[in-house]
């Protein structure tokens, strides 16, 4: 049993109906194959976003932390919160993201996974083990897509682990876990095939380098595609889940560090319209507080100037939980405004 109160009770933010989806637009990309450098800058240029496949974590690594969570969300709301602490904002916490009002039909585990104030060790043993290794595996992901990246975007050979270096095996990097999970919510009121419009997570864009998800093979993750010349609208496509896959989301300071040639990319999620409850787990690879965001030497041209003033991931971040999850946190820095 979950302990989240009936759907009626909470903030039900309005939400914008999807227009058919369009699934096969979302780039998948073999980690592995040739090519993958110059696919993976495209996508990160066009969507922010992309799906990655042969990445080379044994599908049972996400089975048993799915399994693991699962557990641990199925306890009584006391346990899960003596266990691990409200969320402040590492800790378990239900229905309120962040501090600023944000609610969404979900509950989580945000847990970081570099320093010493983790509260993981009041996780059940064998779920913190689950986390730690599964961390350690999708932390070499989040790296080689990273190569990947700098490749992309010409970057020469010998500097081609600059965005790595920031975030993996970095002393103070700033990797963080978070343990969705998404109740079933509506299904018992409305008739199958009808959009239940409850936000699960509210849009947002991700404020660190990277963020690599998974989930299970319950829907409702949704991305922003960028306007066009020709649709200047504001478009939300569902991204049909894949269990096999990791989704990669270009996150603000990646879009700094470009200097707007990657874009991070607005998402949200949809609460589960059937029975199915849908849990997903996203690895956040952010630097360490004192490093400086300004748009890398190695991919600037010549005479380019920044487009945001320039900042520590310290700094950012407290800005960031200052904000509603929608806010645009990188609009004081921009020196050129955005449309
Ligand atoms: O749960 C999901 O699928 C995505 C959640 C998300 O965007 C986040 O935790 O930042
Ligand atoms: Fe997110």
């Amino acid at each position: 049993m979950v302990a989240i109160t009936a759907p009626s009770s909470i903030d039900q933010i309005p939400l914008v109906k999807c227009p058919k989806a369009n699934a096969a637009i979302i780039p998948s990309i073999d980690l592995s194959a040739p090519g993958a450098a110059a696919a993976v800058a495209d996508a990160c240029r066009r969507f922010g976003f992309f799906k990655a496949t042969n990445h080379g974590v044994p599908a049972g690594l996400a089975e048993s932390l799915e399994a693991g969570a699962m557990a641990f969300f199925a306890l009584p709301h006391q346990q899960k919160l003596d266990m691990s602490g409200p969320a402040r904002p590492l800790g378990y916490g239900s229905k309120s993201i962040g501090s600023n009002g944000d609610v969404g039909w979900l509950e989580y585990l945000l847990l970081s996974v570099s320093s010493s104030s983790v509260p993981t060790s009041a996780l059940p043993p064998s779920l913190q083990m689950t986390v730690e290794e599964y961390t350690r595996a999708v932390r070499e992901v989040s790296g080689k897509v990273m190569e990947l990246m700098a490749e992309g975007l010409g970057v020469a050979k010998e500097e081609r682990e600059v965005l790595r270096r920031m975030v993996v095996g970095r002393e103070g990097s700033d990797e963080m876990v978070r343990v969705n999970h998404y109740p079933p919510c509506c299904s018992c009121l409305l008739p199958p095939g009808r959009d239940c419009g409850v936000t699960g997570f509210g849009e947002h864009t991700d404020p660190q380098i990277i963020s690599v998800l998974r989930s299970n093979s319950t829907a409702g993750l949704q991305i922003m595609l960028r306007e066009n010349d020709d649709d200047d609208l504001p478009r939300w496509v569902p991204v049909p889940p894949d269990p096999h896959s990791f989704f990669i989301n270009v996150g603000d300071s990646l879009q700094v560090l470009t200097n707007g040639r990657f874009r991070s990319v607005k998402h949200r999620v949809l609460a589960p319209e059937g029975n199915e409850s849908r849990l997903s787990v996203i690895y956040f690879g952010g630097p360490a507080p004192s490093q400086r965001i300004a748009p890398l030497p190695q991919v600037m041209r010549e005479g380019e100037e920044s487009l945001y003033r320039e900042f520590t991931w310290g700094e950012y971040k407290k800005a960031a939980y200052k904000t509603r999850l929608g806010d645009n946190r990188l609009r004081p820095y921009e020196l050129v405004a955005s449309p």
